[in-house]
């Protein structure tokens, strides 16, 4: 009953408002925080292939609990997918909120925007903005990834980047989440006044040097990563390779010495 009161009225019979509001804020805020801070592993777990094939073979392994099982199980990595996936969607479904619904909303945040001039009221609309676009392209990688577990590896995802065209996509997520990740850690520290410190303005002022240093970094990691990608996708295209798993050096190396030993091909 008291739903209905409030329905109509926007207060309970005792003049109060629903939390809900509150608590969905607090939501978006815990899943977003969560999403940016695993974007930082992911990009890093990524980059891997720019030290060697063999040490993104050996992470992508300990990833399926190679420690555990001995060649290691994709299937943890879809579950790992799917979780990520739910809180995408939960943080997603929060964002929509915030998003203007039809052209007169919009037309009011433009003129509000302009009006203030201020960079923070800007950097909200990256933020809408981009947040948009990760619906589509977002959903899009998470699936494959969920489903194609078993085919992440130094020429998996090679061949995925560049045989399968997902370099396109590839480079607009990559600059759509470090901006909205970055831009949104940034906000989580205003909003709910981490570091304010003695001065909060000055803070505020660090923490966006600081937003932009990490937004620099990790687009030039990611785009590096995926440069690294495309290559070794470009050579198993040129190779006839295509579709080929990857073989560890020591797994050649102890072939060849088998093979030696026991007089077979070097
Ligand atoms: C379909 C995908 C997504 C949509 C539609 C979306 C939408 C939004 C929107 C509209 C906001 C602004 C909320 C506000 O101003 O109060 C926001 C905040 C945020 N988003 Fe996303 N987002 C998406 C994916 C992501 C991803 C992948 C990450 C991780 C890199 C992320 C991290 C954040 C963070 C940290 C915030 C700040 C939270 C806050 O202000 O309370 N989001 N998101
Ligand atoms: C558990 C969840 C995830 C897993 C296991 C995963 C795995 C991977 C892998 C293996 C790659 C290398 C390319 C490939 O194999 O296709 C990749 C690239 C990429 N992923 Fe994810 N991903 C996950 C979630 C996400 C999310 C939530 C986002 C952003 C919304 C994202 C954005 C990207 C981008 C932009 C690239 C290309 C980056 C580059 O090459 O530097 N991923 N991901």
């Amino acid at each position: 009953m008291s739903d209905l009161i409030e329905g109509y009225l926007g207060k309970t019979e005792e003049g109060k408002k629903s939390r809900l509001p509150a608590k969905l804020d607090f939501m978006q805020s815990f899943t977003g925080g969560f999403l940016a801070l695993f974007m930082w592993g992911h990009m890093l777990f990524v980059s891997s292939i720019l030290i060697s094939k063999d040490f993104m073979y050996t992470i992508t392994k300990f990833f399926e609990g190679s420690f555990i099982f001995n060649e290691g199980q994709p299937i943890i990595v879809s579950i790992i997918a799917f979780i990520v996936f739910v809180i995408f969607i939960v943080h997603a479904a929060l964002g929509m909120r915030k998003l203007p619904s039809n052209f007169k909303q919009y037309q009011v945040m433009k003129a509000h925007s302009k009006s203030m001039n201020h960079d923070d009221t800007k950097l909200w609309f990256i933020q809408a903005f981009t947040g948009f676009a990760m619906f589509f392209m977002g959903s899009i990688h998470l699936y494959i990834i969920m489903t194609h577990a078993d085919a992440i590896g130094p020429n998996a995802s090679s061949d995925r980047v560049w045989s399968e065209y997902m370099w396109p996509l590839y480079i607009l997520l990559l600059l759509a989440v470090e901006f909205h990740g970055t831009i949104g850690l940034y906000r989580l520290c205003v909003k709910w006044g981490w570091f304010d410190g003695e001065n909060p303005k000055a803070t505020r002022k660090t923490l966006k040097k600081i937003k932009w240093a990490l937004t620099v970094f990790f687009l030039v990691l990611g785009f590096a990563s995926l440069a690294a990608y495309m290559k070794i996708g470009m050579e198993n295209a040129a190779n006839g390779t295509v579709g080929q798993k990857y073989t560890p050096t020591a797994c050649v190396i102890e072939y060849k010495i088998t093979n030696k030993s026991v007089g077979g091909i070097a």
